[in-house]
């Protein structure tokens, strides 16, 4: 009998069952000159070989986290109509509005979502009104809930609202993917948001949705109308409060060691105040208050500055989201530069959610050094392109006190002959816990508690290791067990809460509860995976 391949055999190379497909494909990855390429090389080795993407983010978390996630996923979201492959998740028009039930049940066929990124491109980062070029956001977030929490790839949903943009400069380009139109008014709005909601409930019924990256109106608005009557949450304002309590939480025990403040004695200047940094306050004067301090004792600890300067209670045509921390105890000239407010408030925490590039100068972390031991900075805006200070810069100006985590990641460095670790304040720690241990408790709401109990079990899950490093959050590689420790606390609060449907873990341990959330995490395995696809 002559020998007859079949067409498929033919056509692997002969001594690929010899090599390590893991390793050409990071080699291909590596070789690509810039972040933007990585980003499109690994999107579409997702497409291709989604078992192999995932097991290979899982492998290499701290090289690939930033090119999938900030501060790269702003690159893909501000040139995605150029670089463009393939549809990568739902676009629901505002021209869909008074059908949108039957496009979610076009993509309904054969989906069995559980969880939705839902962005509407209006504040993508600290990059503003991107209109349809926002959905890699959306991707970038489901990606990290695939590879932090284990939820299955294909029950995550990505979706972007196309309601047009007030970005013109969109309109004009010939390659723009969305709509050529202003956003609507806010009724108009209103009528789409809530026509969305219903849909999305009736079609999707066991679907958590995370509103993500809408402009701060909006994100506040839409969190108030539909938390109790759905299961939402809105990252930036919640996902965000719950992250950065737990690092202030860590780098408060830092900086009491070396000054003795308690906790509650903190002073936190807000460099920004929009929906993360108001999200963030909120989220602190909750915990305040857990710890025996009055909401008015709480509210004193915390300063709040936007690009006019110090927020005042007398200032004219306040924001209403700004009103609730404006001070009523300065009737001073309006304090407009930062160092003329720290000098004032005189802080021991500085957080910036400003997306204004090195507002935190030489000036100003100087004198937050000379006033405190260890002054706590934290230039929380994303990208790194508008990080309000780089770590090195705050590392060299402190002479090694400060205790710091940004938004973006920075890179381990030495000064000095020490070595210092970055940690990196951002919700990406939170949402993956909090998205597992709701979909699995089958919680019909995202109470302030289970964000609060998520938070306080991120904090509490450093090791004695990353303690003594003087980190104040895990160490990323950590974050599949961290998840689970998140989605455990959460589970707990809903229980608490009575918004649980899922009553039988309400007789499991927190051993035998914590073994069954891991044991529920997707893993990227399957025979053969890492070879490609015929
Ligand atoms: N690290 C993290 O996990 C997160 C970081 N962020 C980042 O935080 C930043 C802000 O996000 P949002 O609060 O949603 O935006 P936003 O637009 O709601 O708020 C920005 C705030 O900064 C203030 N601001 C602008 N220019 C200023 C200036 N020159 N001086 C002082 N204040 C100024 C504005 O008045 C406003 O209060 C973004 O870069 C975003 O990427 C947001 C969510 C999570
Ligand atoms: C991290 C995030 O959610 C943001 O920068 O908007
Ligand atoms: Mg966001």
């Amino acid at each position: 009998m002559p020998f007859a391949p079949s067409s498929s055999i033919a056509r692997l190379p002969p001594y690929l069952f010899n090599t390590d497909h893991r390793h050409r494909v990071l080699t291909q990855l590596r070789s690509k000159a810039t972040g933007l390429e990585k980003y499109i090389y690994l999107n579409g080795l997702k497409e291709r070989e989604p078992n192999l993407f995932y097991e290979i983010l899982l492998a290499n978390m701290l090289e690939i986290v930033p090119i999938l996630y900030t501060p790269t996923v702003g690159d893909a979201c501000s040139n995605y109509s150029h670089i463009w492959r393939r549809p990568e998740g739902l676009y629901v028009t505002i021209e869909h509005k008074g059908h949108i039930r039957e496009v979610l049940r076009q993509w309904h066929a054969g989906h069995s979502a559980r969880i939705a990124v839902v962005t509407d491109g209006s504040r993508i980062l600290g990059l503003g009104d991107l209109g349809a070029n926002g959905l890699p956001i959306s991707v970038g977030k489901l990606d990290l809930y695939v590879a932090g929490a284990g939820i299955k790839p294909a029950t995550t949903l990505p979706i972007c609202l196309d309601l047009g943009t007030n970005t013109t400069k969109f309109h004009d380009d010939p390659l723009y993917l969305g709509l050529r139109r202003r956003r609507p008014d806010t009724p108009e709005m209103d009528e789409f948001m809530h026509e969305f909601m219903e849909a999305m409930t009736e079609i999707f019924p066991q679907l958590l949705v995370q509103f993500e990256d809408f402009s701060t109106d909006n994100a506040f608005r839409y969190l108030d109308l539909f938390r109790n009557q759905y299961r939402v949450f809105n990252d930036d304002i919640q996902g965000t409060g719950s992250v950065v309590l737990s690092g202030f939480f860590n780098a408060a025990r830092l900086s009491a060691a070396a000054a003795g403040t308690p906790l509650t004695d903190q002073r936190i200047l807000f460099f920004g105040a929009g929906s993360a940094g108001i999200g963030v306050a909120k989220q602190l004067l909750s915990f305040f208050t857990l710890q025996g301090l009055s909401v008015e004792e709480a509210k004193s600890r915390i300063w709040t500055v936007d690009s006019k300067g110090l927020i005042t209670a007398d200032r004219k045509g306040l924001q209403e989201h700004k009103k609730f921390f404006a001070r009523t105890d300065y009737d001073g000239p309006a304090l407009t530069k930062l160092e003329d407010v720290i000098n004032y408030v005189k802080p021991t925490a500085l957080l910036g959610l400003s997306t204004v590039r090195n507002a935190f100068d030489e000036q100003v972390v100087r004198l937050m050094s000379s006033l405190n031991a260890r002054p706590i900075i934290f230039p929380l805006s994303n990208p790194v392109s508008l990080c309000e200070v780089d770590y090195e810069d705050a590392i060299k100006w402190t002479n090694g006190s400060v205790i710091f985590a940004s938004g973006s990641p920075y890179k381990t460095l030495e000064y000095n002959g020490k070595r210092y670790e970055p940690g990196q304040g951002n919700n990406m720690y939170i949402f993956p816990g909090i998205g597992l241990g709701a979909i699995l408790a089958k919680a019909r709401h995202i109470t302030d508690s289970m964000v609060e109990q998520a938070s306080i079990a991120l904090a509490s899950s450093l090791t004695d290791e990353e303690k003594k490093a003087d980190l104040v959050y895990p160490r990323l590689v950590r974050i599949r067990d961290l998840s689970c420790q998140i989605a455990l606390a959460v589970i707990r609060a809903a229980q608490k809460d009575n918004v649980d449907e899922n009553l039988l873990f309400r007789n499991l341990s927190d051993e035998a509860l914590l073994e069954y959330i891991r044991a529920k995490q997707w893993q990227p395995t399957t025979l053969n995976h890492h070879l490609p696809r015929l």
